[in-house]
């Protein structure tokens, strides 16, 4: 304790006098230079008190914030006991009052809705889920729906707005995620429409006539937040939709949006609650990929919907592969870095995206990796909108293969083909993570999530998020995933969302690569840097963690030669995420600074009753590739989709054939109309089935010259021995292996 350090307690005791019967103290008879050393002496203790007592208020509050956590990780684990218990399924739950409600037996629309799902949609199974939902929709229930990133949630609304009949209303946040949407379902031959501020007059008119009177066609209209809240007239048009019993379903996506808990809370959003209000008999779905057992019941409240059915899937993503990288202090090295992957991995123009903490540095970066012949752009919020459009639709349509952009590059991605999404520095959360890594492989197909971090990078986060709720503990998350070079990637994505384990698959790095791990301890050079700064403290001298490591390697300089700054840094985050040390943020005029202060445990460890350990490893990332690649007739269905998107210039590639579709057609080379139909559906046969089989055709003639004359076919056929399929699927190979 510090207390048997704290000078003079015995000494001031031993300078008093009591020899008076009342038992008061009093003075007997001292000279005046002792009483001022006696006061001195108080003075000092009182001083040393006072700094006891911070220290001890420290651990109190430490203590009450790792209790906090462990009350809500109780929560959340007692929800989960109680979803396991209703459910027997560790990835689904039906909610509420409907435990004992089997979704997946059969139902009277069963062969419609397949009928859908494959000749419209060209979907050959459900995922999970999705089929379930789709009953309980159907059966008229109020729906919450989270499901992860790509799961397939829009299908969920979007078949029941076509077997239900009526026009199916969509809320959607953001406008190009409307358009992207509405462009995909017309490619189908759906009526779709939107009203959003930048509607024209005509649509406008055409789709209030269609909801007032109903004459003409309006399946699925997407609005925006906006219009419910802010738009009578849209509001009196709906009701009278609504009064004819025209109104069929209505559809919150990104429902998140509704909670203030949410990382991307729209005020607008919380006046959607009028619409279970207004139409209480018309069945609603709110759907999202991410929500905490807090913002779920949020959500219940705010959109009124108490009885709702409750689908919970995994949050996991099985066909990612996530990583960490050690980030270089050189800049350059890193965008070499990063290009040189792309290069390797990803020849085949695959789309990516690589996020930036800066606008600055995104407009770098894609210039960097421009120069090393890599197509990229950046995209952020400064930029004029159609400019961001331009960018955006180039990237969708596969004419530019990165977009290097900061977080405003978000919520509206739908493309399903991005095989990999690189941080060029670290997120602020485990949540703002999950969002942002997953939007690469929403297709289900192999693809890759690299994150680099460097410990200096997490000051420039802090000072961005310190005032947000949670906000610096949710960012400590973030770099304690990036620290560990043991623990499995995945199962902090479980932790985090309060789901149980599963299996990774050596789908991370450190469950992929064997590596040697050694734990050092590191207590005497942690103790070394805390009382650095406690000596800075006492000095009232403010430091941030880069002076820090300068200060000590100056002062201590037979280390400095064995240490180098970033390990330092390493160190400094360490305690910083271990409350030994702490972040303090101060504000000028141009930034706000972070400086590192005492933490709440810093004197357990000065006393030698705590000790630091570091991971220490040894891991090289083998050079494997864990992509798909497109090879022989592949990247021949590949350059026809592109051929139709660009002749036709409203419907993305990736609609007319899915980078899954292209490799079904290529490993079961279907030679007639009737036997594509049974791989695309009618839909896509009708439009497109000529020109696909010709280019099967083509290919299998040229094939056939090849086996002929084997040394022209050495290339391809080396190439596509480097993939190994299944049916349907295609299968994740290391190059070494193969
Ligand atoms: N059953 C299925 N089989 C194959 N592909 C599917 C299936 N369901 C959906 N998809 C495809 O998966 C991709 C992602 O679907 P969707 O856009 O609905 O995801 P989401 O769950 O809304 O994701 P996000 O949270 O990112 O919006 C789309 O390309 C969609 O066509
Ligand atoms: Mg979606």
């Amino acid at each position: 304790m510090a207390a048997s350090k704290t000078p003079g307690r015995g000494a001031v005791v031993a300078s008093y006098g009591s020899d008076a019967d009342d038992g008061r103290v009093k003075h007997t008879g001292v000279d005046p230079a002792t009483d001022s050393m006696e006061s001195e002496a108080i003075q000092e203790e009182l001083q040393n008190l006072d700094v006891e007592l911070k220290d001890v208020q420290g651990q109190i509050s430490a203590l009450i914030e790792h209790q906090d956590k462990l009350y809500e990780r109780k929560s959340e684990l007692k929800t989960l006991l109680k979803a396991l218990a209703a459910s027997g399924s560790p990835v689904a739950s039906s909610g509420g009052s409907s435990a004992v409600e089997n979704w997946s037996e059969a139902f009277e629309w069963d062969s419609r809705a397949d009928d859908v799902r494959f000749n419209t949609f060209g979907i050959s199974t459900y995922r999970a889920n999705q089929k379930e939902i789709i009953n309980a929709i159907m059966s008229g229930r109020d729906v919450l729906v989270i499901m992860a990133a790509g799961g397939g949630k829009s299908l969920c609304y979007q078949l029941p707005a076509i077997l239900r009949g009526g026009t199916t209303l969509v809320v959607s946040p953001l406008l190009s995620l409307i358009q992207d949407q509405v462009m995909g379902l017309a490619a189908l031959g759906i009526s779709a429409y939107m009203l959003t501020s930048t509607s024209g007059k005509e649509n406008e008119k055409f789709v209030y006539k269609a909801l007032e009177k109903g004459e003409d066609d309006l399946k699925i209209l997407y609005v925006t937040p906006e219009k419910v809240s802010k738009s009578k007239r849209f509001m009196s048009k709906l009701e009278k939709c609504h009064n004819a019993g025209r109104l069929s379903l209505i559809s919150i996506d990104e429902a998140h949006c509704c909670s203030q808990w949410g990382h991307d809370f729209r005020p607008d959003y919380k006046n959607l609650s009028i619409l279970k209000t207004q139409f209480p008999k018309v069945p609603m779905v709110a759907l999202t990929a991410t929500a905490t057992q807090k913002i779920q019941n949020d959500l219940i409240e705010m959109l009124h919907i108490p009885k709702c059915v409750k689908f919970v899937s995994s949050v996991n993503r099985p066909n990612l592969f996530y990583s960490v990288r050690e980030k270089s202090a050189v800049g350059k090295v890193v965008v070499d870095e990063i290009a040189d992957f792309i290069r390797e991995s990803y020849s085949n123009n695959e789309s990516g995206i690589v996020y930036c903490f800066s606008r600055k540095e995104c407009e770098q970066i894609a210039g960097d990796l421009r120069e090393r012949g890599i197509s990229a752009d950046y995209y952020h919020a400064d930029m004029d909108v159609n400019m961001r459009e331009k960018v955006h639709m180039r990237w969708s349509k596969n004419k530019l293969q990165v977009i290097v952009g900061t977080v405003a590059f978000g919520m509206g991605i739908n493309k399903p083909d991005v095989r990999f999404v690189i941080h060029h520095s670290l997120s602020k959360s485990m949540e703002t993570y999950y969002q942002e890594s997953g939007r690469a492989g929403r297709d289900g197909l192999p693809s890759e999530c690299i994150l680099f971090f460097r410990s200096a990078d997490v000051p420039r986060q802090s000072s961005m998020v310190f005032y947000e709720y949670s906000g610096l503990r949710n960012l400590y998350d973030i770099v304690r995933y990036c620290q560990s070079k043991t623990k499995c990637r995945r199962s902090a994505f479980f932790r985090h969302f309060g789901e149980p384990s599963q299996d990774c698959n050596g789908m991370c790095d450190n469950c992929a690569l064997s590596s040697e791990v050694e734990e050092v301890d590191v207590s005497d050079l942690a103790k070394l840097v805390v009382s650095m700064v406690q000596e800075m403290q006492a000095k009232d001298q403010r430091v941030t963690m880069l002076q820090l490591g300068d200060k000590l390697r100056n002062k201590h300089k037979d280390l400095s030669a064995e240490l180098k700054r970033d390990e330092i840094e390493h160190l400094v985050i360490k305690l910083i995420v271990d409350s030994v040390l702490k972040e303090e943020f101060q504000h000028t005029p141009y930034s706000t600074n972070a400086y590192v202060t005492m933490g709440p445990l810093a004197n357990q460890l000065l006393q030698g009753r705590k000790t630091i350990k570091m991971e220490s490893s040894s891991k090289q990332i083998k050079k494997s590739k864990r992509s798909i690649s497109f090879s022989g007739l592949e990247l021949k269905l590949d350059e026809l989709r592109k051929e139709i998107s660009a002749a036709d210039g409203n419907i993305l590639p990736h609609t007319v054939l899915s980078t899954q579709q292209i490799g079904s057609i290529s490993s079961q080379k279907p030679d007639s109309l009737q036997e594509l139909e049974k791989i695309i559906g009618k839909l896509k046969t009708e439009k497109y089935g000529d020109r696909i089989l010709e280019e099967v055709k083509r290919h299998d003639a040229v094939s056939e010259q090849l086996v002929e004359d084997p040394a022209k076919g050495e290339t391809c056929k080396s190439r596509s021995r480097k993939r190994a399929k299944t049916e349907n699927e295609v299968v994740l190979l290391d190059e070494e292996d193969a």
